[in-house]
C-alpha cells in the first residue's frame, strides 16, 4: 500500500475566515485513483438510519469509523463504535498529524455513491471534539461541492470550495464555533466520492467534572 500514501503537502492556500481558519492542500496524495479504490473496496460500508418524528430515514451517504479503541462519538445522535485502524488508515493519521501538528485518534469515512448522497448543515462541534477542534478532511473521486455559512452573521458571504480528487482541507481555530458546513446534492452526472475526517476525541473521564 505504500505506493498509495506519497503525499505532498505543498501548495498550500489558507483561507483566514472571519472567526476560523482553513487550509486548503489540492494535491495531497499523490495517486488519488488507488486511494479511492483501496478504501471503496476494502472498508465495510455501511447504511445508517437517523430517526425523524419518530420516522426512520436512511443517511444519505454510507459511513464507517475507525479510531483507538474507547474512541466512541455520537454522530448525528448514532453512537459509532471504531473498528480497529487499517495499516492505510494508520498511515494517512500518521501523516495527517504532522501536517496539522495534533495528534487525531478516530476517522469518519463518508461514501457519496451519486449526486443525490449529500450532508446536511451541521457544525463539528460535539462536546467530546473539545472547544477549537482540528479536523483533517481528505477528499478522493468525484468533486463535490462543500459549502460554508456563518452560524450568526448571516451577512457574511457564503465560502463555496470544490473539494478535489486528492485534497486535503484543514478546518481548525474557531471555525466549528462559528461556522457550519455541508455537501450539497447535485443534479449534475458526478462519480462517487469518498471523504474521511480525522479527529481527535477527548474522552469524558468523570475527573472532568467538579461535582
Ligand atoms: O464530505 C465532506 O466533505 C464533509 C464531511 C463532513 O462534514 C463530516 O464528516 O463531518
Ligand atoms: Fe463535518
Amino acid at each position: 500500500m505504500s505506493s498509495l500514501l506519497m503525499l505532498n503537502s505543498e501548495p498550500c492556500q489558507r483561507h483566514q475566515l472571519p472567526d476560523g481558519e482553513l487550509f486548503y492542500y489540492p494535491q495531497w496524495v499523490s495517486d488519488p485513483p488507488s486511494l479511492f479504490e483501496h478504501l471503496q473496496q476494502t472498508i465495510p460500508w455501511r447504511q445508517d438510519w437517523i430517526s425523524l418524528y419518530g420516522k426512520r430515514h436512511p443517511l444519505p451517504r454510507l459511513t464507517a469509523w475507525y479510531g483507538d479503541p474507547g474512541a466512541a462519538y455520537t454522530y448525528s445522535g448514532i453512537a459509532m463504535a471504531p473498528q480497529p485502524w487499517t495499516p492505510t488508515l494508520a498511515r494517512l493519521k500518521a501523516a495527517l498529524e504532522s501536517v496539522a501538528g495534533v495528534p487525531f485518534n478516530s476517522v469518519l469515512l463518508n461514501y457519496y455513491r451519486h449526486g443525490r448522497d449529500s450532508m446536511g448543515w451541521h457544525s463539528d462541534d460535539e462536546p467530546e471534539l473539545g472547544p477549537n477542534p482540528v479536523i483533517a478532511s481528505l477528499s478522493l473521486g468525484g468533486s463535490r461541492r462543500f459549502v460554508l455559512r456563518h452560524k450568526s452573521k448571516p451577512q457574511l458571504a457564503k465560502l463555496d470550495l470544490t473539494l478535489a480528487s486528492g485534497s486535503l482541507l484543514i478546518m481548525a481555530a474557531a471555525t466549528q464555533h462559528h461556522w457550519q458546513h455541508r455537501v450539497p446534492k447535485t443534479t449534475k452526472p458526478v462519480a462517487p466520492r469518498i471523504n474521511l475526517t480525522f479527529r481527535c476525541i477527548h474522552r469524558q473521564s468523570p475527573e472532568n467534572f467538579t461535582d
